[in-house]
């Protein structure tokens, strides 16, 4: 798969391509199944699939106060459109200019001058253009008149719940990790560089890895969680060359130690032989275990620690 960098990064020869667009942060079941769609006509079209998104979330430039923390990366969204059989993702820095281009200009600038579109997939509900005049019936309209056909694809609902970046956010800041990983089709993710802590780890037993998170990253409420830690990220091809090691995660300030700053930290299962210090890590969030609490001492937190492994162990499993 390519990532290309704003438009200017296309291939001058670039052919036809399927063309879905959306920001698709999370890439959950929903924009999965427009994805889907979109590289299913590609296979059977021979035409390449092309993915559009932005960087920054649009929201960030046009409404800051409202924009939505992110559920993935642009190289992990990259990720896993790869992985989906995508062959190449075009991100595009959204800015005030991009903001002001209108429907039409919109139109031609990317999809017919830029990628050729054949075929354009995207959401029933979705909408472009400066103060989102345009929609799918527009795009049809205009479609009609540059050589593609539109093909809009109806939303997922399951259980009366819409699948939606914002249904995802919240179950993860409420800590239902389980309940988000079943609406992304995968476990939310988090993804830092990994810090030094208090050097405190080593002595209990139990050394973390503590991760510098950036901001504006959907983190689960605080509580001990059971996951993977990833290595071998960030790719932004697809996730191969990922390897996963069990691991138990606490997320909070501490409380036995009178902590005050908010830690990620993950220890790995059996392993006392690691050194991930300065590396790029990502925790992959399976299930919540409990609500972090103030142990009268460390003997107490440790011994909850050692039946907390046992449960991460069995919970992995
Ligand atoms: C599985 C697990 C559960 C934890 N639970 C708690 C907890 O309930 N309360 C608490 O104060 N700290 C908890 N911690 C965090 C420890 O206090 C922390 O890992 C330890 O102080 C080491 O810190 P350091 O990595 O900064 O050296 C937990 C850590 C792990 C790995
Ligand atoms: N099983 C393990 N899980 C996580 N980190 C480990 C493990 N074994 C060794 N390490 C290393 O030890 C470091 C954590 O040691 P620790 O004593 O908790 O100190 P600090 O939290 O101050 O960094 C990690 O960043 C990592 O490099």
């Amino acid at each position: 798969m390519q990532v290309w960098q704003g438009l200017g990064a296309i291939p001058s020869d670039w052919g036809p391509s399927i063309v879905s667009i959306g920001v698709f942060d999370g890439v959950h079941r929903g924009h999965r199944a427009v994805i889907g769609r979109a590289v299913a006509r590609s296979r059977a079209t021979h035409v390449p699939a092309v993915v559009v998104t932005f960087d920054p979330h649009p929201l960030e430039v046009l409404r800051p106060a409202a924009a939505p923390k992110a559920l993935t990366t642009v190289a992990h969204r990259a990720a896993l459109l790869g992985d989906l059989g995508v062959d190449a993702v075009c991100v595009l820095h959204f800015d005030a200019e991009l903001a002001s281009w209108s429907p039409e200009t919109f139109v031609d600038k990317v999809l017919a001058q830029a990628l050729h579109a054949a075929d354009v997939v995207v959401g029933e509900d979705f909408r472009f253009g400066h103060r989102a005049a345009g929609d799918v019936r527009l795009l049809a309209e205009l479609g009609a008149t540059r050589g593609f056909a539109v093909h809009p694809v109806g939303l997922v609902e399951e259980a009366g719940h819409r699948w939606s970046s914002t249904f995802v956010r919240d179950r993860v800041a409420l800590g239902e990790v389980e309940a988000a990983a079943r609406a992304l089709g995968r476990p939310h993710r988090v993804e830092g560089v990994v810090v030094h802590g208090d050097a405190r780890g080593r002595e209990l037993g139990y050394p973390t890895a503590n991760l510098d998170v950036p901001a504006r990253t959907v983190v689960p409420a605080d509580g001990v969680y059971a996951g993977w830690l990833v290595r071998g990220t960030p790719h932004n091809v697809s996730s191969a060359g990922e390897t996963r090691l069990p691991a138990a995660i606490s997320i909070g300030t501490n409380p036995t130690f009178g902590g005050e700053r908010r830690r990620v930290e993950a220890y790995v299962l059996d392993r006392t032989d690691l050194d991930l210090y300065d590396e790029h890590v990502a925790l992959d969030f399976v299930a919540r275990v409990r609500d972090t609490e103030k142990f009268a001492g460390v003997d107490e937190l440790v011994a909850q620690m050692d039946r907390d492994v046992e449960q991460v162990r069995t919970l992995l499993r």
